[in-house]
């Protein structure tokens, strides 16, 4: 197995083909089929306001969602993928253990855990904090222990759904950087967020959606600056969207 913190070639990274997928709850239509297409190395910044499908559209590409109907498709074999919530989820132990459990459970042989989860807590700016309960970590630092949970995994995809929305602008920093180190790596970044500014920062490319409807997905400056929906528009704007 090669080594959880090699960084990845970019070209690996399949494609991946979202075919008119559908997701339906109880006879309702949450999402409409959505046809979307992530390729390369890129950050993808999904964007909308509440409720418009952002995280379904995520999970959905994650396969923690089964589509009602259509299908999610990797060009070539199934990339490694990790996945980044807004609220932690991290084990009842130390921030160390979090880390040596989630190697173990990539089969990891025992005596390489320990270095590599301190290493990946070095590059956090965890490492004072390993043996601390990871549960009463603030949530600056629960965040980037899920960030160094999934830098092991050396994932070619790396989802995050709003994982700053509950932090300060110094964690918010964090967590920004070490996406950008994700993807210095070679990992391609789908993200939501509802905040314009982030999106600014971080996009190549922007997805819109809007009441369970995708409706843009273009190269960020071309987003930012002509918005082709009048709902995109206004919510470019910093106008109130739902
Ligand atoms: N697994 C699920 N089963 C049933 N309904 C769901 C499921 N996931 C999401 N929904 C519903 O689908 C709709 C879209 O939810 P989603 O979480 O994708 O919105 P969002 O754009 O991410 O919003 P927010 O910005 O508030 O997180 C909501 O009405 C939500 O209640």
């Amino acid at each position: 197995m090669a080594s959880p913190i090699m960084p990845i070639a970019t070209s690996s990274v399949p494609t991946l083909c979202i075919d008119q997928v559908s997701f339906e709850h109880r006879g309702n239509r949450l999402l409409a089929p959505t046809t979307l297409s992530l390729s390369g190395c890129q950050r993808t910044l999904i964007m909308g306001p509440n409720g418009a499908g952002k995280s379904l559209l995520m999970r959905l590409a994650h396969g923690l969602l089964r589509p009602s109907s259509g299908q999610v498709v990797w060009e070539g074999q199934t990339p490694v993928q990790a996945m980044v919530f807004q609220r932690p989820v991290l084990l009842r132990r130390s921030a160390l253990d979090n880390l040596t459990y989630a190697l173990a459970v990539r089969q990891v042989p025992r005596h390489q855990r320990k270095a590599l989860a301190l290493q990946a807590l070095e590059k956090f700016g965890l490492a004072a904090l390993a043996k601390r309960p990871a549960r009463v970590l603030s949530g600056g630092e629960q965040q980037r222990l899920t960030l160094a949970r999934a830098w092991l995994l050396n994932p070619q995809v790396l989802f995050l759904d709003e994982p700053t929305s509950a932090l300060d602008p110094a964690a918010i920093k964090a967590v920004e950087d070490a996406v950008l180190e994700f993807h210095r790596s070679g990992t391609r970044i789908v993200m939501t967020t509802h905040d314009l500014h982030q999106a600014r920062r971080l996009a190549d490319n922007v997805v819109f959606m809007h009441n369970g409807a995708l409706l843009e997905h273009s190269p960020a400056e071309a987003f930012f600056s002509s918005p082709t929906s009048s709902e995109a528009a206004a919510f470019v704007r910093g106008e109130l969207v739902w």
